[in-house]
């Protein structure tokens, strides 16, 4: 058996075209959503990634704008940036690119973006109103996996789903997000004895550990789902994540790559938050999409 392919690409651009009815149905009530995404420093990776925002939000016909300071930045410089978008009636979305230099505290920063603007889903009234399973801005890369698993047809409720990591951008929030679907969670991380114990007992395996190629099919259940959230180079400079592909491949029942699996889908439900925040914003919750 060969796992079948979850092809973030492709799911990715079905949902934009069902972003942009939205888009277009707020237009027509005069309102153009807006992100603002603030870039500090000369991270290259995160240069990539803000650019692939600011494209995307335009491609769909939302209003972008990119504010890059720089690396030595003061914290107080920062947070009256992120003060002045929280006003600033052109923007509906507000993320602060990540990570930040050491000198600033991203707590701080994600506590000042206002909660309705707070896109990334980072900011805890955001994060307690999803462990709270109420409705919310999640963040992005948990919301995306949700949405490529929803796309496999595979009912969710009562499957073991195992997280290996627990940052608060991804491993915590997504077991949380499975949790709230009926599905039984077990948390791992670095420090976990016997890892392979429990991996082989997961039905879904999402993996966010920052190791390259650190999941082999020995670590794999027959025909589980598996999720690679990773983004690593490997010996050759090219992009891989923390599931070895090829050698899974043939386990699982399902597979996402890297690249074109988890990536995509992390950007496409930023521009699903910022249509949402624009939406609840205005007041206007009377889209025919279903947010
Ligand atoms: N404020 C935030 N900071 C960061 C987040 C986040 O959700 N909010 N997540 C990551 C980075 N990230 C988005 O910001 C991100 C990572 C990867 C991709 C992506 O599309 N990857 C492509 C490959 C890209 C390449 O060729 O290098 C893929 O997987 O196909 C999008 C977004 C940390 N910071």
């Amino acid at each position: 058996m060969v796992a079948a392919l979850i092809n973030g690409k492709e799911i990715s651009l079905s949902i934009r075209e069902e972003l942009k009815l939205g888009v277009t149905e707020l237009k027509n009530q005069g309102v153009i959503p807006g992100l603002a995404v603030v870039l500090v420093g000369n991270n290259s990776a995160s240069r990539t990634y803000v650019n692939s925002k600011h494209k995307a939000c335009n491609e769909l016909g939302m209003y972008s704008e990119v504010i890059e300071l720089a690396e030595a930045v003061s914290e107080d410089e920062l947070l009256s940036v992120v003060r002045k978008l929280n006003n600033d009636d052109k923007i509906h979305g507000i993320l602060v690119q990540l990570p930040l230099p050491a000198h600033i505290s991203e707590k701080k920063v994600i506590e000042t973006i206002s909660p309705l603007k707070d896109v990334d889903g980072f900011h805890p009234i955001n994060i307690g109103r999803m462990m709270t399973n109420q409705d919310s801005l999640l963040p992005c890369t948990p919301f995306g996996i949700l949405k490529l698993i929803e796309a496999t047809n595979i009912p969710i409720s009562g499957k073991h789903v195992v997280v290996i990591g627990r940052s608060n951008i991804v491993g915590k929030p997504v077991g949380q997000l499975f949790l709230n679907e009926n599905a039984t969670v077990t948390y791992t991380h670095s420090r976990t004895t016997d890892l392979k114990r429990i991996t082989k007992q997961a039905d879904i395996l999402i993996v966010a550990i920052g190791v390259a190629k650190l999941i082999t099919s020995d670590y794999i259940k027959e025909g589980a789902i598996v999720i690679d959230v990773g983004m690593n180079r490997d010996e050759n400079g090219k992009l891989c994540g923390d599931v070895d592909f090829e050698n899974v491949k043939s386990v699982a029942g399902h597979i996402t790559p890297v690249p074109g699996g988890v990536g995509p889908m992390t950007i496409t439900m930023l521009l699903h938050n910022t249509l949402k925040a624009a939406s609840q914003i205005e007041n206007k919750s009377n889209l025919g999409v279903k947010l």
